[in-house]
């Protein structure tokens, strides 16, 4: 505090009407040495040994002078002789100052042995402050994984097809919303041995500890993701998954330089490419970084998905997770509430533009009230999947 460096004992009696006058012995401002104070011209040694009723005037930060154990605001003093900013001044104090009062100890912040950061945390800008307070320019952080990214499809605008590239865009962006470099590696034919060059040569490159693509996953003709992974001797960990949207979905684990790259073929329909690079390979990308499980948060659920019609309203199958999109919000009363969005088709892409959760579905609450014990609670997911991370180990830069 800006104020007056005093000992406390002296103050004991003071009172508006029995006042204790200090004599002013210098003026100490942050970053001085306390031991040598400012007077009108120049700097020289206070009297420390003036007496109970000397003090120091002191700036906010300024280092405490050993003598004195407490601070007495400027604006709880009356000046006596002006200006009190000179040796000679005097200041009245009318009340009593606890000892301690407006002064802090150096180091009671993060004390000697304190952890301010757990090894595998994320490193956010809530670190900040406290790591650089201790000095530290730089940090040692774990790589982060890189992620390559490829359309396919011979229907894409870019491969001079009709389709506009909604996914290559999407997910390069999703991944590096996350806080994590991604490269988007362009569009591939519906060509098995382009697929599979282009995949294996990425793989073998050793720049890559996750590869994604979209589209070809299916049953189709001119699917030909999975026969790529296989003939390059990847190992399918799954493909097909019991949810909508987004079950011809495919994890592989690719050869590659250093160890095996990670493959996801998520599905071509940009809703359920959206939707299983949220609930399948965010998990893989937090999980790679040592990131503990992402919680949902529990909302009412204010309307169901598909109440137009039965096709996405979940309701048809027992033993299938659902992912839909909706709007979460909270009521004038401070309870978490969410709508489902009415359009729920895979390739109808305006809702997203409003929708800021995921809403997951389990199968047990597909009943008429879902949620444990039909309580119409849902589990819901940031649309955005947050990471926040700094990329730079070194904290000014
Ligand atoms: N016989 C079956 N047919 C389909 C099934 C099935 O189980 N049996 N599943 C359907 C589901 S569900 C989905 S999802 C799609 C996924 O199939 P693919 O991964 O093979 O995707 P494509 O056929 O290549 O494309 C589907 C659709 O999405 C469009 N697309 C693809 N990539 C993009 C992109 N980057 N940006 C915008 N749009 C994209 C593409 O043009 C197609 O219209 O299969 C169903 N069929
Ligand atoms: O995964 Mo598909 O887009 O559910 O229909």
């Amino acid at each position: 505090m800006d104020g007056y460096a005093i000992r406390s004992q002296a103050t004991v009696t003071a009172s508006p009407n029995s006042p204790v006058m200090f004599l002013v012995t210098g003026t100490i401002a942050a970053g001085d040495d306390p031991c040598v104070a400012r007077t009108a011209g120049a700097h020289v040694e206070y009297d420390r040994d003036g007496g109970l009723q000397t003090c120091v005037e002191i700036m906010t930060g300024a280092i405490f002078p050993d003598e004195y154990d407490a601070c007495v605001k400027v604006e709880d003093t009356v000046p006596v002789f002006e200006p009190t900013r000179r040796r000679g001044a005097h200041i009245l104090v009318t009340r009593p100052v606890p000892p301690n009062a407006n002064r802090r100890s150096a180091g009671s912040d993060i004390l000697k042995g304190d952890v301010v950061v757990e090894k595998g945390d994320t490193i956010q800008l809530s670190h900040m402050l406290p790591l650089a307070s201790l000095g530290l320019g730089a940090i040692p952080l774990e790589r982060k994984p890189r992620v390559g990214i490829w359309s396919t499809g011979n229907e894409m605008v870019n491969g001079n097809g009709s389709t506009r590239d909604a996914n290559g865009p999407y997910l390069t962006a999703a991944v590096r919303y996350m806080g994590l470099p991604a490269h988007f590696l362009g569009v591939l034919d519906d060509e098995p041995a382009s697929l599979r060059r282009h995949v294996e040569m990425a793989a073998a490159s050793g720049q890559y500890d996750v590869l994604l693509t979209s589209g070809g996953v299916s049953k189709g003709r001119f699917d030909h993701v999975r026969a790529a992974v296989d003939e390059m001797g990847g190992e399918a960990v799954f493909h097909g998954l019991s949810i909508r949207p987004g079950h011809p979905v495919l994890f592989a684990m690719l050869p590659g330089k250093g160890g095996k790259t990670a493959f996801f073929g998520l599905p071509g329909n940009p809703g359920a490419a959206a939707a299983c690079f949220r609930f399948l390979t965010v998990p893989y990308l937090r999980e790679f970084q040592g990131q503990a499980r992402e919680l949902p948060v529990l909302a009412k659920l204010l309307r169901r998905p598909g109440t137009s019609g039965e096709k996405h309203s979940c309701s048809a199958n027992q033993d299938t997770d659902c992912f839909r999109h909706g709007i979460l919000s909270t009521s004038a009363a401070g309870q978490l509430m969410v709508e489902a969005s009415a359009e729920q088709s895979p390739s109808k892409l305006s809702p997203f533009k409003a929708a800021n959760c995921w809403i997951h579905f389990r199968p047990e609450s597909s009943a008429t009230i879902p949620g444990p014990g039909g309580s119409g609670l849902v589990e819901c997911y940031p649309a955005s999947p947050t990471g926040g991370v700094l990329l730079s180990p070194n904290l000014c830069n």
